[in-house]
């Protein structure tokens, strides 16, 4: 099976501040991954070193098996990798069509909405119309990760989609991800909600101060200890 992420001994900063010190991490095609961690260990600042957005001079990032350390963002996104950033970052004033259509940005616009995204996000062609500031925080998120998904990508990367948002659409959400597993998709998940990710990811990773500290199958996962690594 194809490596699809594999992360070497990657460092991250933001200015003179060291925030990841020493990250390795695999994510396997057709697999989901889960980082875990607590507040402010560096999980997001993980994502944004994949996608580009900060500054990691040292490691290496090999996407597909070519290396993306010194490649600009859109190069990364073109290449396939699909980005849920924490907070969504919908565009308040637009549709949510207008919204879902900007995930084709990537493709210089080619390509249309194809309806399975309706079929997983029913509640989306409901609201077509609807500004995007306007959704709830549940279909913002929905939304975002819709958006993601247009242009099919080849890696997902989804920074906490269950926070802020009330348990039933957590739980649209995990169904969501389960159907994506079974279409062969490849997904790499922050998240702090340990019982969220357990039906959901192969592996786990738990971070903390910028480095590794756990990582294993979830399926012989230790719960109570790790519940500890990951406690505030
Ligand atoms: N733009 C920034 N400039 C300077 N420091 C930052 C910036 N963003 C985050 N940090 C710092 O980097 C560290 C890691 O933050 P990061 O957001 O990656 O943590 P996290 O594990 O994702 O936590 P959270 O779940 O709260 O987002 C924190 O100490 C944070 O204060």
């Amino acid at each position: 099976m194809e490596t699809v992420l594999n992360v070497d001994k990657l460092q991250a900063y933001y200015g003179e501040s060291i925030i990841l010190k020493d990250i390795n991490l695999k994510v396997q095609e057709g697999h989901i991954v889960c980082l875990l961690g607590r507040n402010g260990v560096g999980k997001s600042t993980f994502l944004k070193s994949i996608m580009g957005l900060v500054r990691t001079p040292s490691g290496s990032i090999l996407f597909q098996n070519k290396e993306l350390i010194n490649k600009p963002t859109y190069f990364r996104a073109r290449a396939g990798i699909g980005y849920v950033p924490q907070g969504r970052d919908i565009f308040p004033q637009m549709t949510v069509e207008e919204n879902l259509q900007l995930g084709l940005e990537v493709n210089n616009g080619n390509g249309n909405i194809s309806p399975e995204i309706y079929e997983l996000f029913p509640i989306l062609k409901e609201m077509l119309t609807r500004k995007g500031g306007n959704l709830s925080g549940g279909q913002q998120q929905q939304l975002a990760i819709a958006r993601a998904l247009v242009a099919h990508p080849k890696l997902l990367l989804l920074d906490e989609p269950t926070e802020g948002i009330q348990p039933s659409i957590i739980q649209d959400i995990g169904r969501v991800i389960l159907q994506l597993k079974k279409e062969g998709y490849t997904i790499l998940i922050v998240e702090q909600y340990l019982e969220f990710i357990l039906n959901i990811a192969d592996e786990y990773y738990v971070m903390d101060k910028g480095n590794i500290v756990a990582q294993g199958l979830v399926s012989s996962m230790d719960q109570e200890d790790i519940k500890s690594k990951i406690a505030i």
